[in-house]
């Protein structure tokens, strides 16, 4: 008892239900360690709690599987704060100077009056991702646009679908946010990203980084130096809304420029590393599936308009500025989202705090959603829950009743509602339209085969497939050999 106190982790009776472990103390953190993500879906498989409480060393932590409890978590934001692990994971993840640490953790939930870094900088990246969205949409399809132009030119490539979607996927993201200077055209880089975020747990902890975490470590600083790089030579100047905005910003919040290159690698997570793999399942249902591929190809072809060059040629014109207006596009990408996904919302709480006025949250505590679980609740979801459904968001009720409005976890929600979703909705349908119109996927094999979900990378909100896909891209026959232009702005 006097041990559980000094550790503070004593229950109280109104707190969500304490799940022991064998090993006290640290049993909790060895099985996250050990089943990552699965850690919580065991948990809640053998128990079925909406919420409880797993205690740790130092604390305890709040695992919420309820989809009915995410809208009441996300209402009180103050007191259970995003913002706050926004700011202090920054600087932990990104090994910023303790000048730019103490500037961006200050006031960093917003709960006192006076300024917050993470607030005014989250304000400005919404003001900037609307006012830059379709400028940022049109260099994007015009980076993937030209790299199709090669694909045709090539006739017929043999290639992993995961290692094309990524790579190309990625250099139109980050070239519509960081412009034609954009240091993720170095293909070093975009694997540091990779090798920095599945490295993140470690980096987290901050142990001993270069020698735990060795290829996250050097993943990190080759982005900082990258970055250094851009902003030395004014890249920023000829990028996005977004990036103007945020050098700006952290200018004039006095963040040095070497923290603002460390602060930029920490972005690249939410910039690239949910949406590569959002792209590729979304690329792969529509194509392993030809229902689901003959439906997109017949909603996408009114979009197309083919009239000729001066030289005679065809020109094909695809608008893709109204593709988030197609509902089985949308739904395709957010099924995607649902069955794929991976990764938790993460929230400390701020103050002791009562949820749902039943479950006493202690102050100094951390509060995670599992988004797998939310996105597998069988009441919420119905019978299917645990099959691909194409149309599943194109049903308004399931089982006669409208899913909670926290249950779809793709994008989050709130004022915490990513403010990269119309983008990357836009840029990914945009690949897909642009992919089933122009060519055709076929497996090597002869058969698609499914390639599994590798759960293994903590950050990211949806998982990379497991095994490589390997398929034949081929032009569509009747349209290849003229010119193609994408249009995503007026
Ligand atoms: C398919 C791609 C994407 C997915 C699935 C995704 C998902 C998410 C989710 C789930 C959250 C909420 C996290 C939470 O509540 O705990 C979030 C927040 C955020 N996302 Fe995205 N995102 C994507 C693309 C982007 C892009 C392209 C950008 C930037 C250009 C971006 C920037 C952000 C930022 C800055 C936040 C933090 C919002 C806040 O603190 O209030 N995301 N994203």
């Amino acid at each position: 008892m006097l041990l559980s106190q000094v550790l503070g982790t004593r229950p109280d009776t109104k707190e969500p239900r304490f799940i022991s472990s064998k090993i006290p103390y640290i049993g909790h953190t060895l099985g996250i360690l050990q089943h990552k993500m699965r850690y919580y879906t065991i948990l809640s498989g053998k128990y079925h709690h909406d919420i409880f409480t797993l205690p740790m060393f130092g604390g305890r932590l709040y695992i919420v599987t309820a989809p009915d409890l995410v809208a009441p978590i996300q209402r009180h934001y103050k007191a259970l704060s995003f913002w706050f692990l926004e700011g202090a994971f920054t600087v932990k993840l990104g090994a910023l100077s303790k000048h730019a640490a103490k500037l961006l953790t200050e006031n960093a939930a917003g709960r006192e009056v006076g300024n917050s870094l993470v607030v005014d900088g989250m304000k400005e990246t919404h003001a900037a991702m609307i006012a830059g969205l379709d400028s940022m949409n049109q260099t994007a399809v015009d980076i993937i646009g030209a790299r199709m132009d090669q694909l045709e030119a090539e006739a017929a490539t043999e290639v992993d679908l995961w290692k094309w979607v990524d790579s190309n996927v990625s250099l139109m993201t980050s070239g519509a946010v960081y412009g034609p200077m954009n240091p993720y055209r170095d293909p070093e880089l975009a694997r540091g990203l990779r090798a920095f975020s599945e490295d993140s747990t470690m980096l987290l902890a901050g142990v001993f980084p270069s020698i735990l975490a060795p290829k996250g470590y050097a993943g990190r600083e080759s982005i900082v130096r990258g970055f250094q790089n851009y902003f030395a030579a004014g890249g920023h100047e000829s990028g996005s809304e977004l990036i103007k905005a945020r050098v700006k910003s952290l200018t004039e919040y006095g963040i040095p420029p070497e923290d603002i290159a460390r602060f930029e690698a920490v972005n690249g997570f939410g910039i690239l590393i949910n949406t590569l793999p959002t792209a590729f399942w979304s690329v792969y249902h529509v194509f392993s599936n030809p229902e689901t591929l003959a439906s997109v190809r017949e909603l996408t072809l009114p979009l197309l308009s083919t009239t000729t060059t001066d030289s005679g040629a065809p020109l094909y014109t695809l608008d893709v500025r109204q593709i988030r207006e197609i509902p089985l596009l949308v739904s395709i990408l957010h099924e995607s989202l649902r069955y794929h996904s991976s990764g938790a919302a993460a929230r400390m709480v701020m103050e002791d705090f009562t949820l749902d006025d039943k479950y006493l949250l202690k102050k100094d505590s951390m509060l995670l959603v599992p988004n797998r679980e939310i996105h597998f609740h069988k009441e919420t979801w119905g019978e299917t829950v645990d099959t691909f459904d194409a149309s599943r968001f194109m049903k308004t009720q399931v089982g006669g009743r409208k899913p909670p409005s926290g249950a779809f976890r793709g994008f989050g929600s709130g004022v915490n509602l990513c403010p990269g979703k119309n983008f990357a909705t836009t840029e990914i349908l945009a690949v897909v339209a642009m992919m089933v119109l122009r060519f055709d996927i076929t497996p090597i094999s002869g058969s698609w085969k499914y390639p599994g979900d590798d759960g293994n990378n903590m950050s990211t909100v949806i998982c990379a497939p497991k095994d490589p896909v390997p398929v034949k891209i081929r032009p569509r026959q009747g349209l290849e050999g003229g010119t193609w232009v994408f249009k995503a702005s007026n």
